[in-house]
């Protein structure tokens, strides 16, 4: 037997333990959490067959009631000893995706990244639709490219045409960009013609992670009018490998900045989901921006809401994201089309000037939030590699 050592402010202590699905050289992939350094693997420490599974997903379908009586377990477990066979230092593990994507979607929660892509794309128009403030605009994305963090995202071809050209030319894309964005993980679905209210969000969706939304600016700008985004977005998506439990983000709870015009009853909340969390982008090692979740107009509650709100049902994996997190200063821009002004404003690199990704390149996203017990607690990172376009390097 052993105790779980948990260094001073680690960011994965009691108020924490996120998810997710592991294996060790030559086993199965299993799901476990994360507490301290260390992985605790779940099948082993409560001995149940649904955390033997190589994703969350018969987890998370056994509803709200089990989430919360499972980390009270754990809770209880990791204040004293547990099986040596129940536990791995986590950089000897390898870390899988933690559940399996049933549909993906993809917001535009930001209104200072909507208000500056408004700017970018239709330089000649009101940067925000008038829609915009009346609901929280989205699209369906490409829940099979969906990733996890570690993957390397090959530079993706496609039809490009600067304004200055006349025809379309096929290519690697030369825009390559990244969207640092919280991604919402449903738990128990909903049933068709069933619309899912604000106050079902917490009984419904199971945690949260990071999602790097991988954007190929020059093959969307020609490519999204008048449908919205395809090709230049559903290449890859990556998330993080651990899944934040709501039942830890309760500390972050915080308003949404304020809504004018209030909006339509079935997206106004009792009880406010605006979430206190703090990410970091780092490029090439070099930190870049620190986009305020805090920031974002609509709440994942809201999202939630209007995402069913017509009746489309929802399944347990259902992933949903937050759009690109930008707060109002430029050091808070989630998204390098946004932070080097559509490429105008080159930034810094080790060295050189850089607008948009190089092959080669890594970008790193992070995220702290507070945690109940006056700690903060830890979303891990999203990470990803830039390799070179089939066919080629650019
Ligand atoms: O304004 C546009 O035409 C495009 C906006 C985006 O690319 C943003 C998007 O994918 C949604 C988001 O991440 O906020
Ligand atoms: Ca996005
Ligand atoms: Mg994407």
């Amino acid at each position: 037997m052993t105790v779980i050592d948990i260094p001073e402010g680690s960011p994965f202590g009691p108020a924490n333990l996120p998810y997710g699905v592991f294996s060790t050289p030559g086993t199965a992939p299993r799901v476990g959490v994360r507490v301290g350094d260390s992985v605790l693997d779940l099948a082993v420490a409560l001995d149940e067959e649904v955390f033997a599974r190589p994703t969350l997903n018969p987890f998370m379908a056994q509803g709200h009631a089990r989430w919360v009586q499972v980390r009270e377990r754990i809770t209880a477990l990791i204040a004293g000893e547990v099986p040596d066979a129940a536990v791995h230092p986590v950089a000897e593990v390898e870390l899988h995706l933690p559940f399996e994507v049933a549909d993906y979607v993809d917001f535009y929660a930001s209104e200072h990244h909507a208000t500056n892509l408004g700017r970018l794309f239709r330089p000649n128009a009101e940067p925000l639709m008038p829609n915009w403030k009346h609901l929280p605009v989205g699209y369906h994305g490409r829940s099979g490219t969906v990733v996890v963090s570690g993957t390397d995202i090959a530079r993706p071809n496609g039809q490009r045409k600067a304004p200055d050209e006349e025809a379309p030319t096929f290519g690697p894309c030369r825009r390559l960009d990244i969207e640092a964005e919280l991604g919402f993980v449903v738990g128990t679905g909903s049933e068709l013609g069933s619309p899912v209210p604000c106050e079902e969000f917490a009984t419904r969706v199971f945690g949260a992670v990071l999602v790097n939304d991988w954007s190929a600016r020059d093959i969307q700008a020609w490519e999204y009018v008048p449908l919205g985004p395809f090709l230049g977005k559903s290449f890859a998506t990556s998330v993080s490998p651990w899944v934040v439990p709501l039942l830890a983000l309760e500390a972050a709870r915080v308003p949404t900045p304020e809504q004018d015009p209030r909006p339509l009853p079935y997206l106004r909340e009792g009880e406010p989901w605006g979430l206190d969390i703090d990410l970091a982008v780092d490029w090439n090692g070099r930190r870049v921006a620190n986009p305020p979740y805090r920031e974002m107009y609509w709440s994942p509650a809201q999202l939630l809401a209007h995402l069913t709100v017509n009746g489309a049902s929802t399944r347990t994996g259902d992933l949903y994201a937050s759009g690109t997190i930008s707060g109002p200063e430029k050091d808070q821009r989630g998204a390098f089309i946004e932070l080097t002004w559509g490429g105008k404003e080159p930034i810094e690199i080790g060295g050189s000037e850089r607008t948009f990704l190089q092959d080669g390149d890594e970008v790193v996203i992070s995220a702290t939030a507070p945690g109940a017990d006056g700690t903060r607690i830890g979303f891990g990172q999203v990470s990803g590699r830039i390799v070179p376009a089939e066919g080629g390097a650019r």
